[in-house]
């Protein structure tokens, strides 16, 4: 695998955000494939220097903080890139591996060279452990990055058929014919035993989310940039962002999307919609068009099994106080969920869910309930409708009557479906999902809303299709209307014989018509 070629050497110096697209886009546009280790460096040099709130990256010019983009120079970009490469040359003995497609072996190999090589002991969950820079300048990397620098390390040496392979919250490889075979090659999680080595088939098998029922992103080399770029980190600390290192990743994500890497890769077009939504680039698709493709990718390239998609867009409508929409979105997730069984390691998703369900959505039924009050047409005093009173004589508190969304049975429907896919997902797992503590909010969240909503409810089984399939009691009174319908024109013919008169009665066939 050779260095950077003559035309990437002449993007450098790199001295602005324009300098690293084109570095990339030639990268990703050439006939040889993009050189992983190259781009990790890369990208982790620059958000060393602009997310090190140790080195204040700006000058006061009197005028204003002028931000102070690193001058990357190509020496010591290419420096770190030769040492990765005797590196991993030096500790991987290829006369020892057939050429061609990679075996286990190789793959477990490269993995216990990166794998022995990382520093004894540091925080894995800190920030800024995933790219190769990190590796290389400090023995750290996060589960994500170990995975990555088993792809890039693989590359190196000639294996162009091991990939990243990425679930909602891990990384493994595929390789071999047609990238059939599968392994482990980091860790997963908090006290959990790394499977180094081992093919996900048992993850599978077992119906945890965390191996996607067996339809992770599959990437291409291009989709690893992709991986490289979403995986970019701007935070300087818990509450700043480095505005540069967030407009690279966006306009690196928009050269992705527009060569269509981003096509087959659900996460990556979330993280950019969530990136426009706080600074719109102009005249680009907005950030729900890319919430919508990433949810048609899951369905269309992963038999709809990841549930971001959902929570991505479910999250945007929340943000913009569409809680009917945001509902909808987590009716929808749920209805992923329901298709797995909840596992030890699947507590990413599990804090997911308990957030929308414990937090979201109480600040969704608080705030439509606080906005009915503080409206004057819709204050207590000015309302004289007594549809509050329930059947029980007990009365509706205003804020619930006068709610539109808590008295749509559409968004009550919703909530239930949440619900119910949680509940769906529990069943037959080896772990429990649900405690006391989600009877509390199921309860609460219910009870918001309106008595009159809640009892007219009508479970409508509605197929694939979207049409409305009929319940076996439905069916039975069908089959008596036809009956009736046949005795009625069999007397109406024989009283029109004798009177010589059309054929059959309308009523009925109107009833059945409006009943589909
Ligand atoms: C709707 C959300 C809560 C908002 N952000 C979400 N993210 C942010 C970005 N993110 C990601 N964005 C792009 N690619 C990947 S690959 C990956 C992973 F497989 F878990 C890995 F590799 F183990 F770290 C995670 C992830 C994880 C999910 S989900």
């Amino acid at each position: 695998m050779a260095g950077f070629r003559d035309e990437d050497k002449r993007h450098f110096p790199l001295q602005d955000i324009k300098s690293v697209v084109e570095l990339f886009r030639s990268q990703l546009s050439c006939s040889v494939e993009p050189n992983l280790a190259l781009l990790s460096v890369t990208l982790g040099y620059i958000e060393n220097v602009l997310t090190n709130n140790r080195a204040l990256n700006k000058v006061d010019s009197g005028a204003n903080l002028e931000p102070i983009f690193p001058v990357v120079e190509l020496a010591p970009v290419e420096a770190l890139y030769h040492k990765f490469v005797c590196q991993i040359k030096g500790s991987v003995d290829l006369s020892q591996f057939t050429h061609g497609v990679a075996t286990r072996e190789l793959v477990k190999k490269v993995s216990d060279v990166i794998w022995s090589s990382l520093s004894r002991s540091y925080h894995t969950d800190r920030a800024h452990l995933q790219s190769l820079y990190s590796y290389l300048t400090g023995n750290r990397l996060d589960c994500f990055g170990v995975a990555f620098a088993v792809v890039a390390a693989c590359q190196v040496l000639g294996y162009k058929d091991v990939h990243l392979a990425l679930s909602e919250d891990h990384a493994w490889v595929t390789f071999g014919d047609k990238g059939a075979e599968t392994a482990e090659v980091t860790w997963h999680g908090k006290g959990n035993e790394d499977k180094r080595g081992q093919p996900i088939s048992v993850g599978v098998a077992e119906k945890s989310w965390l191996y996607l029922y067996g339809f992770p992103v599959q990437c291409t080399r291009s989709m690893e940039v992709a991986a490289m770029v979403s995986a970019i980190n701007p935070s300087i600390d818990s509450h700043t962002d480095s505005i540069e290192m967030a407009s690279l990743q966006q306009e690196l994500l928009w050269l992705l999307y527009e060569m269509g890497h981003l096509r087959k890769y659900p996460m990556a077009l979330g993280n950019l919609a969530d990136l426009e939504e706080i600074d719109p680039t102009p005249d680009k698709p907005p950030p729900i068009q890319l919430f919508h493709e990433g949810i048609h990718a899951g369905k269309v390239y992963y038999n709809n099994q990841h549930v971001y998609p959902y929570t991505y867009l479910g999250g945007h409508y929340y943000r913009r106080g569409q809680f009917k929409d945001a509902l909808h979105c987590w009716a929808q997730a749920a209805n992923v969920i329901r298709s797995y069984n909840y596992n030890r390691e699947d507590e990413e998703i599990y804090k997911e869910f308990l957030e929308i369900a414990h937090e979201l959505i109480p600040n969704v039924l608080k705030s439509v309930s606080l906005s009915t009050l503080q409206s004057p047409a819709l204050s207590p005093a000015s309302s004289t409708d007594d549809s509050s009173e329930k059947s029980n004589g007990r009365s509706t508190p205003v804020a619930v009557a006068q709610s539109p969304l808590l008295n749509d049975p559409e968004c009550f429907a919703y909530l239930l479906q949440l619900y119910d896919g949680i509940c769906q997902w529990e069943e037959g797992s080896s772990t429990p999902v649900l405690h006391i503590g989600w009877a509390k909010h199921i309860v609460q969240s219910i009870n918001s809303f309106s008595p009159q909503v809640r009892s007219k409810l009508n479970i409508l089984l509605i197929g694939d299709q979207g049409e409305v399939l009929k319940d076996e009691e439905e069916e039975e009174e069908e089959e008596e209307e036809k009956e009736k319908d046949e005795e009625e024109n069999k007397t109406e013919e024989k009283e029109e014989t004798k009177k010589g008169r059309g054929r059959g009665s309308k009523g009925s066939r109107d009833r059945r018509k409006r009943k589909r």
